[in-house]
């Protein structure tokens, strides 16, 4: 069990009092505060730039975008003019003002109501930029960071598109007709999303639209296909068999878009995809948009196979350095597998500032695994039945529970408020996974704080920094007297809440407490606050593997540690077999001259003292960790006696402590699938 309890189930009103409460601790608790107070400063400022955001223009991002326009007559596309604008007031005239403003793009009054009734006022970026040549007929391809807004890049121009513009004559309306619009997704959650848009925005213009996904019953489905839809959004698998059912009549689509296009390929959808697509006959008269965070080259090869020669692409990332989303905060924290029950709770309490927290795990067993240890906390992976993944999924929306632990299936194009903080308990096997699950918060112009966990022996975390282009904080586990602070706090607040009459009931009891413990009525309350928080035990940590009751020590020989085995030789000459038996996370540092690890906190004199054994060793404790060397440069060098293996203080569970096996799921990376192959529930997560 953790040793600091969570009260992670409360309601939005308790959410906010927390939040404040959590202020409060940040200005008194110096090892949190400047996150904590940053946080909330930081917000109050992303809020006024979101709106200024929203009105940028950035020129680099012109000369970024490659763009390719043979094909595309500008249509009824022209800015309003003055006269214009003084019609419409002078309301109207200081929010056109912005040049992203909805009143200067083509968009029709029920359209711009309903977003307004959504508070978007002007285009983010991506949607500024793509509107006028999605309306213009192009094939486009969109990139833009996590949470910029691409999915309203496509819907926007599409409904117009369908109502109001080019496609307007052509298309079909009345009883059964066929969809004009299909757009594909790797999830049923993001169908969902994107449906969701799709219904609110499309519904605001007279259109319908359905979503199609495993998972779900074939008769609704079947029922309002037949019915008549003008757009079906889905996922590749579901679409395919309604097509071949007869249920989808492609023949006057006019639109057809990859949303999380690299995913959708990744997962191998590809010949779903490619039959989908195949079907459209014409196909001249389809456009196709293919929009995601990511474009990995293989991805854009792909595309060029899909798309038309003249397709335009609007890429906002380019080649900028930067990949990942930059309103987030990237961090990066040393913990072992059996430490990360422990740490979680608290890295929770200091960074989630009383938001939603997602938890990325590899495996779907070490979610269920993960989400049992936690409190309040559910699982959500490709195993769970459909229905349960949707009441999780909205309980999560709804605040009724505020931790979710995941695997890859709530990666991507999930958009939920207030996810504050994501942990990653390890470094993804590739970047895109780092950029999308990082990008599940500090979206929409709000920030957020990403903390992925790592063993500094076997993850590589430099590939990913040097993928992605972060920048990576290095933090170690927030220490228990912060935490212990924080949650005390937190409680005193609460007990202030408790009314008055139950006084009389337990006064008698208190009393007694006070005349026979010995202690003093604060120090009675204080131990009274600890139980009330679950925190009855103060329990340091490692800094090297972030495990309880544990000391990192370091290890200098007087010459260079070329490979743990000979920092294991040294320890052997000077100490007895099984206090050297008892080490963990032998880690050589950067510069090559030492090594550190971790020691039972009831043995660190015996380590200390050891040093006097041999002329030349030193051995000290660690207060700042010192920079490792990482997986790829330790290779090879683990040899020695079999030691070293990530799992090896893994026991029954695989978070707790223990010893024996290799703890296979969480820890063992290379049982893990290794790529998500097969549709439905074929792939992985
Ligand atoms: N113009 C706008 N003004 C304000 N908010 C907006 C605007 N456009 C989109 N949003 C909001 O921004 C959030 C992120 O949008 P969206 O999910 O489309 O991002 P995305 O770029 O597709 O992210 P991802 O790459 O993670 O899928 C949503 O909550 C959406 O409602």
């Amino acid at each position: 069990m953790p040793s600091i309890s969570l009260a992670n189930t409360t309601n939005s009103s308790d959410s906010k009092k927390e939040k404040k409460m959590k202020k409060k601790v940040a200005l008194e608790t110096q090892e949190i505060d400047p996150l904590m107070v940053a946080n909330k400063n930081e917000k109050k400022k992303e809020k006024e730039k979101r709106k200024r955001k929203a009105a940028e223009f950035d020129d680099d991002d012109e000369e970024r975008s490659e763009t390719s326009s043979e094909l595309c007559e500008p249509v009824n596309l022209k800015k309003k003019s003055k006269k214009d604008k003084e019609e419409e007031g002078e309301e109207e005239e200081v929010k056109a003002e912005d040049p992203n403003a909805v009143t200067r793009f083509t968009i029709s009054e029920p359209l711009r109501e309903a977003l307004k009734k959504r508070g978007i006022e002007a285009l983010f970026p991506i949607q500024a930029r793509t509107f006028e040549d999605v309306l213009n007929g192009c094939d486009l391809v969109g990139r833009a960071r996590t949470g910029q807004g691409k999915t309203l890049a496509f819907v926007l121009p599409i409904l117009e598109s369908l109502v109001n513009g080019p496609t307007k004559a052509s298309r079909k309306t009345g009883y059964g007709r066929p969809p004009s619009v299909l757009v594909l997704l790797p999830t049923r959650e993001l169908a969902t999303q994107v449906f969701d848009d799709f219904r609110v925005y499309g519904g605001a213009m007279g259109l319908n639209s359905c979503c199609v996904y495993g998972g779900a019953s074939y008769q609704p489905q079947e029922f309002a296909l037949k019915r008549g839809v003008d757009v079906v959004v889905g996922t590749p698998g579901r679409i395919k068999d309604h097509i071949e059912k007869g249920n989808i009549d492609l023949s006057l689509l006019k639109f057809r878009v990859l949303d999380e296009a690299d995913e959708m390929l990744r997962m191998g959808f590809v010949e779903d995809v490619e039959l989908i697509l195949g079907k459209v006959k014409d196909v001249s008269k389809v456009q196709t948009l293919l929009f995601s965070a990511t474009l990995p080259s293989w991805v854009k090869q792909i595309s060029s196979k899909f798309l038309k020669p003249t397709k335009k692409t609007i890429d906002l990332v380019g080649n900028e350095k930067m990949k990942a989303s930059t309103n987030v905060r990237h961090i990066v924290l040393p913990c072992s597998t059996s430490a990360i029950p422990q740490v979680i709770p608290d890295i929770i309490q200091c960074y989630a500032s009383g938001g939603r927290t997602i938890i990325f795990t590899e495996k779907r067993e070490s979610a269920n695994e993960l989400s049992g240890l936690l409190p309040g906390a559910r699982a959500l992976h490709g195993e769970i039945q459909q229905s349960q993944r949707e009441v999780t999924l909205s309980g999560f929306r709804s605040g009724k529970f505020l931790t979710l632990v995941a695997t890859n299936v709530a990666a991507r194009g999930l958009d939920i408020n207030d996810v504050q903080l994501i942990i990653q308990c390890e470094p993804p096997n590739d970047v895109e996974a780092y950029i999308h699950r990082s990008g599940r918060t500090g979206r929409a112009g709000n920030s957020g704080v990403a903390v992925m966990l790592y063993d500094p022996r076997r993850s590589n975390i430099s590939k990913i920094q040097r993928e992605s282009g972060v920048k990576f904080e290095h933090i170690t586990a927030p220490k228990a007297e912060d935490i212990a602070k924080a949650a005390g706090v937190e409680a005193a607040q609460t007990i202030t809440q408790v009314s008055d009459s139950v006084i009389p009931a337990f006064k008698s009891a208190a009393e007694d407490l006070l005349n026979t413990s010995g202690l003093s009525a604060v120090e009675l309350l204080a131990k009274a606050i600890a139980k009330a928080t679950g925190y009855t035990e103060i329990k340091s940590r490692s800094l090297l593997t972030s495990m309880e009751n544990h000391v990192t020590l370091l290890l200098e020989s007087g010459k260079p540690i070329f490979s743990p085995s000979f920092a294991f030789s040294v320890l052997r000459r000077i100490l007895p077999e099984d206090k050297v038996e008892s080490v963990t996370g032998m880690s050589l540092t950067t510069d090559g001259n030492g090594a550190v690890f971790d020691v039972k906190k009831e043995d660190v004199d015996t380590f200390l003292a050891a040093q006097e054994n041999a002329a030349g060793v030193n051995i000290e404790v660690v207060k700042i960790l010192p920079s490792l060397q990482e997986r790829e440069q330790q290779r090879g060098r683990f040899g020695g006696r079999g030691r070293g293996g990530f799992g090896d203080r893994s026991g029954g569970n695989r978070f707790s402590g223990g010893r024996g096996g290799r703890g296979g799921g969480f820890s063992d990376r290379r049982n893990s699938s290794g790529g998500f192959k097969g549709r439905n529930n074929g792939n992985k997560w």
